[in-house]
């Protein structure tokens, strides 16, 4: 694409340089993944300035800048394109250079605490088994159809978003299931985006380093619904999917144009709502009342926050034209989603579940759905983010786990820079009791909990969910929470059937 009509979509900026005869074949705001006739974005980061990185970007043969600072010094005789807002013109740029992906795509926008992943999985699924090619965008991965591409951050930055979204388009997706976090609508990283629908599962405490207080936060989430826009898209309506369960949600009505669809676990008046919901250990069942017809739902998950997330996914995916009746059916086989309440089969009789709880509100679900089940002793394990991350939820966690379970091994997850022990030791404040222990290294506690575990009890490992690497000390190290399960119990399967043998 020509410099002049990248610079042409600008309204307010100061050119320095011949920009006509620049052709750009790639947008990049990180100075070591910049290639000949890339665009160079100077981001002036949480961490460091973007504009301190000109000069390796145009050795490695940026061809234009965009930066809010003066790099002449640093770029000669290379154009620039001065803006007061380098993150907004990057948004509004990369949209028009992918030719708005998002206008020809059905975009589902989903925002909440806890269930984002959850959600965007199970609406993938209803359409997948609908006959159509999908997209994910989120903490898990970028999925284009079958193809997974890795991921940073669970909403990415408008590059990378806008280059996905490209993607799939060229795939000929028809729908995009994306996650929305409250960073991305922070730091506008989905400006420009054009969603059709907008999903709220729940707003509770996480996140408070940044958003400082619950207002804040609760702003910040609604920004999806008020980026929803007053008018059609491609001569279609806008939806706003709602959890009226969810105190936030009387705010959220008056923040959207869209079409409100409420959905609810308790109150009869929502357009979704489930009744007669019945707990198994690997299913559950409920009746879903909607559009004046009573559905008979079997959902192969546990926990009523399940129930919650399935109705959001149906709500969402009735407004874009899928039938109620194919949804439900489609969800009978629902495969699950890696680190979600993820069972570790053995041949111990002992129960174990992976799940990526790591907010207070998620761990109280979590425990709700597993009191439901059959155990001998509950074992939780569970740790809290070290580092720059929102600590006050530290004695909660805590609390919830050393109220719940009969015993609870306290372990790191990411400590990053922060003293593990410290971490664990703000968890157990004010705990008078002994059905705890404290094992840094996590692979350990791991080994540990299977070690303490018996046939009949029920085990479960927290907050680490599909994560693969484990931060700590500057250094990442590969971690796969749902292997070491599976291993450590083999092992001890092993071991007893040595004994037993002797
Ligand atoms: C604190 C934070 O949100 N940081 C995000 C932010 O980075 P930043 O702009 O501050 O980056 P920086 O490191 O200061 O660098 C500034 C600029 O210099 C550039 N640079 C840097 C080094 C270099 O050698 N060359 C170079 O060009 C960088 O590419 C960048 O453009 O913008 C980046 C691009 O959009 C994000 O990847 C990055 O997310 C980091 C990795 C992160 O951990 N973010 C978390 C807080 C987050 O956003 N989490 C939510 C999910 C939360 C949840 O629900 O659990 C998410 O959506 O991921
Ligand atoms: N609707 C819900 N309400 C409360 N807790 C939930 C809900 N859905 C899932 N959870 C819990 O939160 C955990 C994370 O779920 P999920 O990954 O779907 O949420 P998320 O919003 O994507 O989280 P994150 O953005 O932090 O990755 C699950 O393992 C489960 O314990």
């Amino acid at each position: 694409m020509n410099g002049l009509e990248l610079a042409n979509q600008i309204a307010i900026k100061k050119i320095v340089g011949d920009i006509t005869s620049v052709e750009v074949v790639n947008l990049q705001q990180d100075s070591r993944k910049v290639t000949p006739g890339t665009a160079f974005f100077c981001v002036d980061g949480e961490y460091v300035d973007g504009h301190h990185y000109a000069d390796k970007a145009a050795e490695s043969g940026a061809v234009l800048f965009i930066a809010s600072k003066d790099i002449s010094s640093k770029v000669g005789d290379i154009p620039v394109i001065y803006v007061n807002d380098v993150k907004h013109i990057m948004a509004k740029l990369a949209n028009h250079f992918y030719d708005y992906p998002s206008s020809k795509l059905n975009m589902i926008g989903v925002t909440g605490t806890n269930g984002k992943t959850t959600v965007t999985h199970l609406i993938e699924w209803i359409y997948r088994k609908n006959n159509q090619d999908t997209g994910i965008i989120g903490t898990i991965y970028r999925k284009v159809k079958d193809q997974i591409y890795p991921t940073i951050n669970t909403t990415p930055d408008p590059l990378i978003m806008h280059e996905t979204l490209n993607e799939m388009v060229k795939e000929q997706v028809s729908m995009c299931a994306c996650e929305v976090s409250s960073h991305a609508l922070f730091q506008g990283r989905i400006w420009g985006v054009d969603f059709n629908t907008a999903v709220f599962t729940n707003l509770t405490p996480d996140h408070l380093e940044t958003h400082k207080t619950m207002e804040e936060y609760g702003t910040v989430k609604s920004l999806l619904f008020a980026q929803l826009g007053n008018t059609l898209k491609n001569g279609k309506a806008r939806f706003g999917v709602i959890n009226l369960d969810d105190p936030f949600a009387e705010k959220l009505i008056y923040r959207t144009s869209a079409e409100l669809i409420t959905y609810s676990l308790v109150d009869e008046s929502a357009h979704f709502f489930a009744k007669n919901m019945k707990f198994f250990t690997d299913k559950t069942t409920f009746d879903l009342v909607a559009n004046g017809e009573v559905f008979a739902v079997e959902l192969p998950l546990v926990g009523d926050f399940n129930v919650a997330n399935t109705l959001a996914a149906i709500a969402a995916s009735f407004v874009n034209g899928i039938q109620i009746q194919d949804a439900v059916t489609a969800l009978a086989s629902f495969e699950g989603v890696s680190g979600r309440m993820q069972g570790i089969e053995n041949d111990l009789g002992i129960q174990a579940i992976v799940d990526y709880a790591h907010t207070p509100d998620g761990l109280e679900k979590l425990i709700g759905t597993l009191k439901k089940l059959d155990y001998k002793k509950l074992m939780i394990m569970i740790g809290h983010d070290g580092g720059n991350r929102d600590n006050s939820i530290r004695p909660a966690l805590g609390k919830l786990s050393l109220d719940n379970a009969d015993y609870v091994v306290f372990t790191s997850v990411n400590p990053r820079n922060e003293d593990p022990t410290k971490i664990m030791t703000e968890m157990v404040a004010d705990h008078k009791g002994e059905n705890y222990e404290f094992v840094i290294d996590r692979k350990e506690a791991i080994y540990r909990m299977v070690e303490l575990a018996e046939a009949g009890d029920l085990i479960v490992f927290c907050g680490k969910g599909h994560e693969s690497l484990q931060h700590l000390d500057g250094v990442s190290i590969p971690f796969n929470e749902a292997e070491y399960v599976r291993q450590a119990l083999a092992e001890k399967s092993e071991t007893l059937k040595g004994i037993n043998h002797e």
